[in-house]
């Protein structure tokens, strides 16, 4: 991981900036000791940034050009910070077209891409945006938690890439489908066989008059070959599956005999009956105590560490949201921040796991500074922009004294 914008040492779980506020400039991360709010850019990330004569010079965001440019790199988690160079002759205009046209395609190494994303709904004639220009890059094999004030549009993403519901523009894909032009037929293999979904309602995730071991069969039934060895197969492969989940014990039980954690459990296993390459979560630990809430995630660690699967959990979970290695917060129907969680071995062999949170560079590059930042020292409509060799400072737009 690269760049990002460090927004201090202890990262607040809740994501988005929508927890309690927390002060800014307490990471040390910015230049100045009395920068306020100075945005570090990671130096990583900051290749090529004061590359020309126009760092360190003082910007007013949307009064006029800005000297200085911050643009989404290929991922959206690699921030390039790039001075804006003035533009020469048509030569030079040309050449930059196309090295635009000639550079890494947006998601082209993740296995989610979401670009531009956006849903408009229309109920009684009103129409609200429930995703306004999302985007959003999922590596293959990630495990990782989307957070959000309730209204955000994490369950809106969630059913677009779950294929039940359809973007009204943008992009999206999930290994290889093209999510808005897939026909019926591609739509349902694409529901079939790459993408698994668990449901917070216990009961919408298993028939009750099926067994365990047969809700899971079912899945690979309806996608499978006939035949005494596919049979076979099938039961022997739900059993491996419930097993794997700490469930085998369930297997000839119906979900009435269950409890909602064991359900939740069995359902991870139907949505892994076809060996998806994403399992999609819509709040599974919601109806669940803490306890068994932690039994479920466990369940979901299993599927990705044992075979490698994604996982996208929509939660308001801090148990789950906290023990993933990516926690992104969904604000407006856009992507906010995110907070990502590697594990560090100090000196002594200690190992620890060190939170950071990020603030999300879109495609357009657009930042969106978190409320309690921008409150805490009065920032309103604009900001001024220092470019600097390894980091941007943000810093409020106050009269000269
Ligand atoms: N089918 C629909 N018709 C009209 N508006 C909708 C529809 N589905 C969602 N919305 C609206 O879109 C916005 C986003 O809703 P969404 O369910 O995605 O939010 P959410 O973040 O999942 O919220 P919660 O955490 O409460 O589940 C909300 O304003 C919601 O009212």
């Amino acid at each position: 991981m690269s760049g990002g914008r460090d927004m201090g040492g202890d990262a607040r779980e809740d994501g988005a900036g929508e927890g309690a506020p927390s002060a800014p400039g307490s990471s040390g991360a910015s230049g100045g000791a009395d920068s306020g709010a100075g945005v570090g850019a990671g130096t990583e990330g900051a290749a090529g940034a004061g590359g020309n004569g126009a760092a360190g010079a003082g910007v007013a965001a949307g009064a006029g050009v800005p000297a200085a440019g911050v643009a989404a790199g290929p991922t959206a988690d690699t921030v390039t910070v790039e001075a804006r160079p003035e533009v020469r002759s048509l030569a030079e205009l040309e050449q930059r077209a196309a090295a635009g046209r000639n550079g890494a395609v947006y998601g082209q190494d993740s296995l989610i891409t979401c670009d531009r994303l956006v849903r408009i709904f229309t109920a009684d004639g009103v129409e609200v945006q429930a995703l306004q220009g999302l985007d959003l890059l999922v590596g293959k094999g990630e495990l990782m938690a989307l957070v959000g004030a309730s209204g955000s549009g994490k369950s809106t993403l969630l059913n677009i890439l779950a294929g039940l519901d359809v973007p009204t523009a943008g992009a999206a894909s999930v290994g290889g489908y093209d999510l808005l032009a897939m026909d019926a037929a591609a739509r349902l293999r694409y529901r079939r066989e790459v993408v698994g979904f668990v449901w917070q309602q216990t009961a919408r995730n298993l028939l009750p008059y099926l067994t365990a071991a047969q809700n899971v069969v079912l899945p690979m039934q309806l996608a499978g070959r006939s035949g005494l060895r596919a049979k076979r197969q099938r039961s022997a492969r739900a059993g491996e599956l419930l097993d794997m989940l700490g469930v085998g014990y369930c297997r000839d039980r119906r979900p009435g005999q269950m409890s909602g954690g064991e359900q939740q459990r069995a359902a991870i296993a139907v949505a892994l009956a076809n060996n998806p390459s994403v399992i999609l979560a819509d709040e599974p630990t919601g109806e669940l105590d803490s306890a068994t809430g932690e039994q479920v995630f466990a369940s979901f660690r299993t599927a990705n560490e044992e075979l490698g699967t994604t996982v996208v959990v929509v939660t308001h979970d801090h148990a789950v949201s906290g023990a993933v290695q990516r926690t992104v917060a969904i604000r407006d129907g856009r992507t906010a921040s995110e907070v990502v969680r590697r594990t560090e071995v100090d000196e002594h062999g200690q190992e620890s796991v060190v939170a950071r949170e990020y603030a999300t560079v879109d495609r357009a590059g657009r930042l969106q500074i978190p409320r309690d930042y921008t409150e805490a020292l009065d920032i309103r409509s604009r900001v001024l922009l220092e470019l600097e060799p390894d980091h941007i400072g943000v810093w409020p737009d106050r009269p000269e004294e």
